[in-house]
């Protein structure tokens, strides 16, 4: 089907758009490795281009699955060798083990959408993706015991301070994205703003509200909380939109960089945010 191939070329396209946008305070992107020594622009671009296969037979499941409900059990095996194939490629290096999830989950709604006659808007997609993951966190992290040793960061970001991480973003239908992310990125992109800083501005409304566990896996509450304010105070200068707010967010990622800190959960949801828009943007076209 070709509209399943078009949705996830533009999954595609959103991790090497989130990628190339520069400067991301604590992240890889043009400029530098952000807090990151394993990684650099071009282990992105090499596993963007690892996952497309993937992600074509993401949304080709969800084209195929009669109930959006038991979906999620044909998507996870998928997620496995997507995952599988990305660590082949950068040799061993987690560059996008979130927006493998992330865009599985909402591949697999976008595809399930496409076959069941239903518009591509961003919010079918991500009630949708609310569907898919109903009772994710519970299956995941309901059986694990109070003194379990975490297997992974997500687990003892849970075990730690009850936080449920993308597991729970997913299963409450990305509600950052929904009421923060989207809504600003439409308004930048609708005032021509250049593409690299509405991406930019979004990511911080992001940061400034997203209990990232990629933050806690390395350092405490208190340092998640520290990000979160100082991205919403470069908000308040103007962002990306004023000489101040690029200098705050020029010296926020010197600040993170020196401080080890990589908010590598509101990169993925920079790129969810960027597929959603571009795919709502596609289907309006075609229904003209
Ligand atoms: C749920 C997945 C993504 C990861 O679980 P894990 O416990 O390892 O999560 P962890 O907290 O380490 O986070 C993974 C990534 O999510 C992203 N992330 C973190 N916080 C957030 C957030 N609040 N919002 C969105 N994304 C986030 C980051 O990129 C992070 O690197 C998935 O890999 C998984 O299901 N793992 C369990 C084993 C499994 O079934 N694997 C399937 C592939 S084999
Ligand atoms: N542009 C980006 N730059 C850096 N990280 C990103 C970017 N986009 C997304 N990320 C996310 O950051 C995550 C990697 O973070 P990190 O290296 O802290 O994880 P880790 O390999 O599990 O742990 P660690 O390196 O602390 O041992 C990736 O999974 C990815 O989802």
């Amino acid at each position: 089907m070709r509209g399943v191939d078009h949705i996830a070329a533009l999954a595609v396209e959103a991790l090497l758009v989130e990628v190339a946008a520069t400067p991301k305070p604590g992240l890889v992107d043009r400029a530098n490795n952000g807090a990151h020594d394993d990684m650099d622009f071009f282990t992105f671009q090499a596993s963007a281009a690892a996952l497309a296969p993937y992600f074509a037979e993401f949304a080709r499941a969800g084209a195929g699955h009669e109930h959006l409900d038991t979906l999620l059990a044909q998507l996870r095996p998928i997620g496995c060798r997507a995952e599988a194939a990305m660590y082949a490629r950068t040799g061993g290096v987690n560059t996008h083990k979130g927006a493998v999830f992330s865009f599985g989950v909402l591949l697999g709604a976008a595809g399930w959408l496409m076959a069941h006659g239903g518009r591509l808007t961003a919010d079918a997609v991500l009630d949708a993706a609310r569907t898919i993951c109903t009772g994710l966190c519970r299956a995941d992290y309901g059986a694990l015991a109070k003194d379990a040793v975490p297997a992974t960061k997500g687990q003892a970001a849970y075990l730690a301070y009850g936080l449920t991480g993308v597991r729970g973003e997913a299963e409450a239908g990305f509600p950052l994205v929904r009421a923060y992310a989207l809504p600003l990125y439409r308004a930048r992109r609708a005032a021509h703003t250049p593409l690299n800083d509405a991406l930019v501005d979004v990511l911080l409304v992001l940061m400034a509200h997203n209990m990232d566990t990629n933050i806690l896996g390395r350092h405490d509450l208190a340092m998640l909380h520290r990000v979160q304010g100082d991205a919403a105070r470069i908000l308040t200068l103007g962002g990306m939109g004023t000489a101040a707010g690029r200098a705050a967010v020029e010296a926020f990622d010197a600040q993170l960089i020196a401080a080890w800190v990589s908010p590598g959960g509101s990169a993925d949801l920079v790129a969810v945010t960027h597929f959603l828009y571009e795919m709502e943007q596609s289907d309006m076209l075609r229904s003209m």
